[in-house]
């Protein structure tokens, strides 16, 4: 049995004709914050959906936790927070997530515990469709946390966040991991990148680095992490 909470194997997907996903393949330990890191287009996203089951793919293999991804076993081991987020305006925060957490049978409690951990107490009697931006994608993420799945794969979740919350929700992802969390969080915003224990570097479909941030700032010689990437773009293009 693999320790892989994740194992992405020669995938390819086609969206559009045009080939999103090109022969890529990687392993996301358990217990870990991984990081999926690449420009906009790159194809974060339609990976994202590939691992969560819901992307078609051309070739490949992608097994989640030991199964096949999509697998209907997986549905309350998985959380996914996606980039529009999957809250309904017409009702508060709070209304929201006990709805969810009565579709996905979590414990009452959970609403509660996971308003604290995206910092929306302040909100929760707020309508969803009267948050801002920042506050809606947390409410979002508060719905991937309930029934604390063992994988989270979010979709950009720190996009439009002030840098103080940015913090506390990395430090939130810290916390899960430790607890025993898989995390896989997309972000095309380099200085994120120090803050996960691995790091996917992905450009045109392709994963350029599969490292631990220390491992990559010994193979580039930089130690911006940034710097990092652009010394790989560079190398790969040159050679
Ligand atoms: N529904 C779609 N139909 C056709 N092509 C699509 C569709 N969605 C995305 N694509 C294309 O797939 C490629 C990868 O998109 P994807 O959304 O996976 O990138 P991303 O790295 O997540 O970007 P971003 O950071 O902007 O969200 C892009 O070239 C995009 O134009």
């Amino acid at each position: 049995m693999t320790n892989s909470a994740v194992l992405v194997r020669g995938l390819r997907v086609r969206r559009g004709g045009l080939e999103v996903l090109r022969e890529v393949g990687f392993e996301v330990p358990r217990g870990s914050v991984t990081g999926l890191l690449g420009p906009s287009g790159c194809g974060k996203t339609t990976l994202m959906r590939a691992i969560v089951g819901a992307q078609i793919v051309e070739a490949g293999e992608v097994t989640v936790l030991g199964l096949p991804a999509g697998d209907p076993k997986l549905r309350d081991r998985v959380g996914y927070a996606t980039q529009n987020p999957a809250v309904y305006a017409d009702l508060t925060v709070a209304e929201c997530l006990r709805y969810f957490a009565s579709v996905l049978k979590a414990p009452a409690s959970d609403v509660d515990r996971v308003i604290a951990d995206v910092d929306l107490g302040g909100q929760k009697n707020q309508l969803v469709g009267k948050l801002s931006g920042g506050q809606r994608s947390r409410a979002s993420l508060a719905v991937a946390l309930l029934g604390e799945p063992e994988l989270l794969v979010l979709d950009e979740p720190t996009v439009g966040l002030d840098p103080v919350l940015r913090d506390d929700l990395w430090s939130l992802f810290g916390r899960l991991a430790l607890a025993g969390t898989t995390l896989l969080v997309s972000s095309h915003v380099m200085d994120e990148a120090a803050r996960c224990e691995r790091l996917l570097l992905m450009r045109e479909g392709i994963i350029l680095a599969d490292d631990t941030p220390e491992g990559l700032r010994v193979d580039t010689g930089k130690h911006d992490l940034e710097q990092a990437f652009l010394h790989l773009v560079r190398s790969r293009e040159a050679a």
